[in-house]
């Protein structure tokens, strides 16, 4: 429960270098402070600070953005971002008024989905958030591998070109190769500012930004210059077919004077099939999108199915009450109808486990084995699994 003392309300021009202020301490940074490229994305009719009397103790920002889902259908999602609170101000409910006011506000004006990348583990799932809604991997490989035989590497030519050059190519490619990912996001004009920001602060110590087109994609990454061998840091690798995929990931395997690449990518990047030998393809998983379902009746037909179904799903969320109870979901030909019922549930689970299987990330089979998914009429758990499965697994290139 929220202390009564506390006020909360959207931030006005004012206000935004103590919500800068307040937010650099909390993430312990000191140049979140000095950014001026990131309050560019800031919405400020949507970012939210909170009050005890009249000093600025938290902040919290939802950006306005579409998130590709199942079946290439892009989705209203708001990307919460920048939740933090004052130290000495912690734990008396601030970031859970946050929260509710962000998520309430989301139901009213119909935004059915809310997402955002976790600073730990152990506090969204409380507010209906899912984890490994997409998950990342961490790819480390030794330059020089050869492809596996039946690899084609085609002779397009690959430019390495100026920011200027590269951008206006990479934004149209980006828009096109988006719209078939699931989990990729929309960017707005600043986004590309703050996501590929290149100012000496932004590069933790490597070079500048390399860009590189294909005539089907792109690459942009750093080098972490050493004189025996420097590493490649690639920031995104972005193809509209597999050709340029594979020529793209030969030309920086090929790469003279570099020894090593890495790369946060998708879980199943296919770079582990096309080297003669996976076991030199170094990968660590980790969590990247948190997914929250704000609106079940909204959000679920959003999406394509894998197959038919027909379950009555009992769901349990306190946090946003509207979407508790017994809702029937039936699939037909790829399509769903989600409507109330009072019949009897065949599966119980809380809108943090839907939020988790929403993009086909995690199956619902999981989470009956972690005792988060209850099934009350045998199959329904399997055939809502492979029902709520796509072609490929969900990913977010972005953190925002
Ligand atoms: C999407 C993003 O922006 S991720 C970035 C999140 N921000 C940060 O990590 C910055 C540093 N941390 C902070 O600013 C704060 O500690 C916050 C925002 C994480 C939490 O703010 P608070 O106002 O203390 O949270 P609040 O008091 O509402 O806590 C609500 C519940 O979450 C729990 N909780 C809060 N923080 C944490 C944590 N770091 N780990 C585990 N549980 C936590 C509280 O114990 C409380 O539990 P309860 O409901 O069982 O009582």
């Amino acid at each position: 429960m929220a202390d009564s003392a506390l006020s909360i309300r959207t931030i006005t021009d004012s206000d935004v270098p103590e919500f800068q202020r307040v937010m650099a301490w909390a993430f312990l940074s000191d140049t979140m402070g000095e950014d001026s490229k990131w309050l560019k994305v800031l919405e400020k009719d949507r970012a939210h600070a909170v009050l005890d009397g009249d000093e600025l103790i938290g902040t919290a920002a939802v950006l306005t953005r579409e998130i590709t889902v199942p079946g290439g259908r892009q989705a209203p999602a708001g990307a919460v971002t920048v939740v933090s609170v004052k130290p000495g101000h912690r734990r008396r409910g601030v970031a859970s008024l946050m929260m509710k006011t962000q998520l309430h506000g989301m139901h009213e004006t119909g935004e059915p989905i809310a997402m955002l990348w976790a600073s730990e583990g152990g506090i969204y799932r409380r507010y209906g958030y899912g984890e490994y809604a997409t998950s990342i991997a961490m790819l480390k490989m030794p330059t020089r591998m050869a492809f596996h035989p039946g690899v084609h590497v085609s002779d397009a030519r690959i430019r390495q070109v100026s920011r200027e050059e590269a951008l206006p190519v990479m934004r149209e490619i980006h828009e096109r190769v988006r719209c078939t990912r699931v989990g990729w996001l929309s960017r707005v004009e600043h986004t590309w500012n703050v996501q590929l920001a290149d100012r000496e602060i932004d590069r933790g110590g490597l070079s500048s930004y390399r860009y590189c087109l294909h005539p089907e994609g792109y690459v942009v990454f750093r080098v972490k210059a050493d004189s025996g061998s420097s590493e490649l840091h690639v920031r995104e690798l972005v193809c509209e077919t597999d050709q340029a995929y594979a020529d793209l990931y030969r030309f920086l395997l090929d790469m003279d004077l570099a020894g090593e690449i890495s790369f946060y990518t998708a879980w199943d990047d296919p770079i582990l099939h096309m080297v003669d030998n996976p076991r030199k393809v170094v990968r660590e998983a980790g969590d990247a999108l948190w997914l929250r379902i704000v609106d079940i009746d909204r959000a679920l037909p959003l999406r394509s199915y894998s197959s038919d179904v027909d379950s009555v799903l009992e769901v349990e969320d306190s946090f946003c009450p509207w979407n508790s109870g017994r809702w029937r979901l039936t699939v037909k030909g790829g399509e769903a109808t989600v409507t109330r019922t009072e019949d009897p549930a065949d599966v119980s689970l809380d809108i943090a486990a839907l939020g988790s299987a929403f993009l086909g990330g995690v199956r619902l089979s999981v989470l009956r084995r972690a005792h988060r998914v209850v099934e009350h009429t045998p199959g329904h758990v399997d055939a809502l699994s492979i029902a709520f499965l796509g072609t490929r697994e969900p990913h977010c290139p972005e953190v925002f």
